[in-house]
């Protein structure tokens, strides 16, 4: 006989004033991008992973209707955060108007963002931000969506939003939005090298279509995953990984920003078993063979003036990590 069948009612859970959620940023492991849609958007077969660098999203509720955003940045990698939209284009603010649709009564909300995943930078920061909104508003409103409805919402905000609700390592095709997790068991460790500008997502997709134009880069319709990248995921063999991991946006991020090719050779010396751009950059990450490994190559590369860090992946999406009654 089991207690619980017997045990009286619960009454309905009290919504929180606060709530304070995390969620990751990304590495595209490997990223292979067909030819430009008539829709401007871009087919890809990802691989991603999500690293532990992540975005705090505290949501409070106040007493006037509305909502509004104030960021900070915390953290090694000493985000600046002075180009980030304070109102209706944070794409945190996006997150939680897309979710006060599905609210029976929403409150207002003030959001306080607290970055450490680079801007501009290739890790998918605002959409971990906007990841970390749907989780908390959803919360703080008694929504009670399933995963699935969130990911639903997540994906008109941006491609990347649905992986960082998600996490781990998954396989995103169609624009990255459709998921699919993958294995990998092992900790992989990485040291990421910040750079002191952003690339525009949409400016380093463009300026891949050009060099396809001119000639220099072929673009294939991307069917799937190389498989022998899965399987160095799941077996977490980081020699293995080295020798397949390939980000077909390297090519325009290094076109816009030629400098980015001596971060990537001062790592390769020091060390690092491979480094590529992350996604459309100019973030790079330097895969390491172990911890100690990837945290001496921080050190290496901090001497040598770089912003670095070491992170491991996978880790999981976006979260609650704390909650205030109301
Ligand atoms: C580079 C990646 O980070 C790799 O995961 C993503 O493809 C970018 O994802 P994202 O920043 O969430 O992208 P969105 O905010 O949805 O789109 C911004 C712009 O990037 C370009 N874009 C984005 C995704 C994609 N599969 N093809 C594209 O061509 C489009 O010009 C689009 O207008
Ligand atoms: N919460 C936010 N955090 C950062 N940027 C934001 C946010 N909301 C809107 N933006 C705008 O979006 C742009 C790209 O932001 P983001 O940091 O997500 O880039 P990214 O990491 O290169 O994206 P991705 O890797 O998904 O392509 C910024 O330049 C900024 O103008």
């Amino acid at each position: 006989m089991s207690a619980a069948k017997f045990s009286p009612a619960q009454p309905p859970t009290a919504a929180p004033a606060s709530v304070c959620v995390r969620a990751p940023g990304k590495i595209n492991v490997s990223l292979r991008v067909g030819p430009l849609r008539p829709d401007g958007y871009h087919s890809v077969a990802s691989v991603y992973l999500a690293v532990s660098l992540f975005e705090e999203v505290r949501a409070t509720v106040t007493e006037g209707p509305g909502i509004t955003v104030t960021v900070d940045s915390d953290g090694a990698l000493q985000v600046p955060v002075k180009d980030i939209p304070l109102g209706p284009d944070n794409l945190a603010v996006r997150a939680a108007q897309a979710l006060a649709a599905f609210a029976e009564n929403p409150t207002g909300v003030h959001l306080h963002i607290t970055k450490r995943v680079p801007v501009a930078g290739g890790m998918g920061g605002g959409s971990a931000d906007a990841a970390a909104a749907l989780v908390a508003c959803d919360a703080l409103w008694n929504t009670h969506l399933s995963r699935e409805e969130l990911a639903g919402i997540a994906a008109g905000l941006g491609a990347d939003v649905p992986f960082s609700l998600l996490g781990g390592t998954a396989v995103g095709l169609g624009v990255g939005d459709r998921l699919t997790p993958a294995i990998s068991k092992t900790p992989l460790h990485w040291v990421l090298v910040a750079s002191d500008f952003g690339l525009s997502t949409p400016g380093v997709y463009g300026a891949l279509d050009s060099l396809r134009e001119e000639g220099q880069l072929q673009a294939e319709e991307p069917e799937e995953v190389d498989p022998a990248i899965l399987a160095a995921m799941r077996s977490g063999n980081a020699q293995d990984l080295a020798s397949v991991m390939s980000n077909d946006l390297q090519a325009a991020a290094l076109h816009l920003a030629p400098g980015l090719a001596d971060v990537l050779s001062a790592g390769e010396r020091l060390g690092a078993l491979a480094g590529m751009v992350s996604g459309s950059g100019p973030t790079v990450a330097f895969l390491a063979q172990n911890a100690p490994a990837a945290a001496e190559l921080a050190a290496a590369l901090r001497a040598a003036g770089h912003r670095a860090l070491a992170v491991e992946g996978p880790v999981s999406g976006a979260r609650l990590a704390s909650a205030v009654a109301g």
